[in-house]
């Protein structure tokens, strides 16, 4: 396959295994740059295990992709563009909120700045120096999400933003991710809320059975 960068997600013909269970069939998938997708589908339908393929943590059995121009088996080039938020936050217990932001920067090499905007923009302004493992879930789920923001990765894949979240967390999920498309980023959530999505990534991908289908882009 040709790679190009213009276009975020490439995929060809992909399958993924796991265990002895195919999970994704012979998938076909472009995302243009900048656009938003959620993915949609049942429980144990594989959501989870496309965002982690796309994020270069699991392999394909067959087929071929491209992220952002990069082919996906090379997964250091591909780490390099991409975030993954994950259901559970993926935060180190031991370092602090801002320590864990620090750290995330660091290992992008990028400048330490934006972290005290971007825990005052999830209210952890004042825990910014407790450790996560005595944060509630819906801190960790805040932090998380500032995580995301201030990396501004070009590709960001987060896992069911608006699960276990109170109705302010919520909109915070909206305002943050919301201001993330506004600055170029390519943004796929999986999200069991399809008008919540919506309002964030309009393009709606249903995930059943192995297979990818288009749902009728939701009304911006
Ligand atoms: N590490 C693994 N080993 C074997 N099978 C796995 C593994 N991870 C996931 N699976 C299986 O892959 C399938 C897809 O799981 P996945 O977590 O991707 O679904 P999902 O659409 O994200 O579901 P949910 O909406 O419940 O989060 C399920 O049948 C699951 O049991």
């Amino acid at each position: 396959m040709t790679g190009t960068g213009e276009y975020a997600v490439q995929l060809r013909a992909v399958w993924l295994r796991l265990g002895r269970e195919a999970v994704l069939r012979g998938i076909d998938l472009d995302i243009p740059q900048g656009e938003h997708v959620t993915l949609l589908g049942p429980n144990g339908a594989g959501k989870t295990s496309l965002l982690r393929l796309l994020a270069s943590a699991l392999r394909p059995a067959r087929g071929e992709g491209r992220i952002l121009g990069y082919d996906l088996r090379d997964a250091a080039a591909v780490r390099e563009q991409i975030h993954l938020m994950p259901v559970d936050a993926a935060l180190y217990p031991d370092l602090t909120c801002r320590e864990n932001l620090e750290f995330a920067l660091r290992m992008h090499s990028r400048p330490l700045s934006g972290v005290s905007e971007a825990l005052a923009r999830v209210h952890l302004t004042d825990a910014e120096d407790r450790r996560t493992r005595f944060l509630s879930a819906g801190m960790r789920r805040r932090l998380a999400l500032a995580r995301a923001w201030v990396l501004a990765r070009p590709l960001t894949l987060v896992d069911e933003p608006f699960a276990n979240l109170d109705t302010a967390g919520r909109e915070l999920v909206l305002e943050l991710l919301g201001d993330l498309t506004t600055r170029g980023t390519t943004l796929i959530i999986a999200a069991h809320e399809p008008e919540l999505a919506a309002r964030l990534a309009p393009r709606q991908l249903h995930v059943a059975a192995g297979q990818l289908r288009e749902v009728r882009e939701a009304a911006r």
